[in-house]
């Protein structure tokens, strides 16, 4: 079996003026979908970050993977050569899909996870059963909040209706996280903080404790707008709030900060774990994190660590080494929905619920088969078909990549937004507080 085409299509998705430390959403995520074929009729697909670097990428993988074997995957990640790892390959200044440094693994994991649906399709068995069978049978997904500004993302005729409103405070967070939890059955809670002052965010956690419980583990992720201090003060004030399941992330940036924080905050007896996915972001820093004891849990993502199998092996390795892994997200589609559903289904040391920013898409934006994956109590039932067990509405595709074709802007930048909508001198300052 060969690949005998490879073709990718931009889309645009509409998405609400969400926030974080790296500053505001714009109207629409951008993504990637790839579609290969073999010479013998089968189609596997994939989705990808969006916008001209990671299109780039993909064009540059495309001549090694038109006339391969999708089952050599070795081959092509070595035939390829090692990409260049030096310099930074955090996310600390960059929002996660706009390291250039990463692209390569990125557009590998795409070509991967659409092999992995071929194999799955030749074969007639799930890519998690492909990958040594599946530790679980549903991937769990926690509720992930965001502050945000009023208005539902798209524009013009596109605009789409603001489910959860204006939500800049403790009790608009409540209510957006009791729809979500209703809507989709939640079990774990992740709050993006980074936005307001940390007297505020921390309030904010308390609220959701007081009105969710202990039965739901809280996460808060301020991607490195603190201090070591200022995280240090949050781990304390929210000691209670973050234990038995939940984590502090990113609080501060570099290892060496998170190693700082996690040092003072021992030092009081208070054993939260830090998760990371900021300075943490493949798989030769996991073992220096280890060292330092700057990360316990460590955030995958099939995406930019370089697919599924590396997702898989990050677990092994955390396993060994008495680490937790949990998964990142960024916005994303159905198809990325399932990749990371069997990303997680293959991992036996994902003890946490994984993000996702699925609820921040729309029905109208979808481009598999048959509308939106499902959630049930909050997560991904495996479906029993071959491969990634989705098919593409191609009508939908061309709707979207027409869309992206008008859009002005080609990568993801959160401040220039920020800028242009909340405050015209705003800059990204780490730390912030
Ligand atoms: O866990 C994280 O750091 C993220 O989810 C990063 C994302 O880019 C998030 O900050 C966002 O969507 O703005
Ligand atoms: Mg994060």
């Amino acid at each position: 079996m060969r690949i005998s085409s490879f073709s990718i299509h931009p889309v645009a998705v509409a998405d609400p003026p969400i926030r974080s430390s790296y500053g505001l959403h714009s109207p629409y995520a951008l993504r990637t979908i790839l579609i290969l074929n073999t010479d013998d009729g089968i189609t596997g697909i994939a989705e990808a970050h969006g916008g001209d670097g990671s299109i780039a990428a993909l064009n540059a993988i495309q001549p090694m993977v038109l006339g391969m074997d999708p089952f050599q995957l070795h081959a092509l990640w070595s035939n390829w050569g090692k990409p260049d790892t030096s310099g930074d390959r955090s996310q600390t200044w960059m929002v996660p899909g706009e390291n250039p440094r990463d692209a390569r693994t990125r557009a590998f994991a795409a070509v991967e996870a659409a092999c992995l649906d071929i194999i799955g399709k030749a074969v007639g068995k799930p890519v998690c059963d492909l990958l040594g069978g599946r530790a679980r049978d549903a991937a769990p997904f926690s509720a992930y909040l965001f502050y945000k500004h009023a208005g539902g993302g798209g524009e013009g005729a596109d605009a789409r209706e603001d489910e959860y409103g204006e939500c800049l405070s403790p009790e608009t967070m409540v209510r957006q996280c009791r729809q979500m939890i209703e809507k989709y059955g939640y079990k774990e809670i992740k709050l993006k903080g980074g936005v307001l002052e940390p007297e505020i965010e921390i309030e904010t956690i308390r609220a959701l404790r007081r009105e969710f419980g202990p039965g739901y583990p809280l996460r808060i992720d301020p991607n490195c707008a603190w201090s070591v201090e200022t995280s240090v003060h949050v781990g304390r004030s929210l000691r209670e709030e973050l234990s038995g399941g939940g984590y502090l992330e990113d609080p501060t940036a570099s290892m060496e900060g998170m190693a700082e924080v996690r040092k003072r905050l021992l030092a009081e007896g208070i054993d939260t774990p830090l998760a990371s996915n900021v300075a943490v972001t493949g798989l030769d820093d996991v073992v220096p994190a280890w060292r330092t004891d700057a990360v316990q849990v460590v955030l995958s993502d099939p995406h930019y660590w370089g697919g599924i199998r590396n997702v898989q092996r990050l677990s092994d390795l955390c396993d060994a080494l008495g680490v937790g892994v949990s998964m990142h997200s960024n916005n994303h589609l159905g198809v990325s929905m399932m990749i990371m559903a069997h990303a997680c289904c293959v991992s036996p040391g994902m003890h946490f619920a994984c993000d996702t920013h699925y609820p921040w898409q729309s029905e109208q934006d979808e481009v598999i088969e048959g509308g939106r994956v499902k959630f049930v109590e909050g997560a991904v039932v495996i479906p029993d078909k071959p491969g990634l067990g989705i098919e593409l509405d191609m009508d939908q595709v061309g709707r979207l990549e027409e869309r992206y074709n008008k859009l002005t802007y080609r990568k993801r930048d959160d401040a220039a937004e920020m800028r242009k909508h909340v405050d015209p001198a705003w800059q990204r300052i780490l730390p912030r507080w």
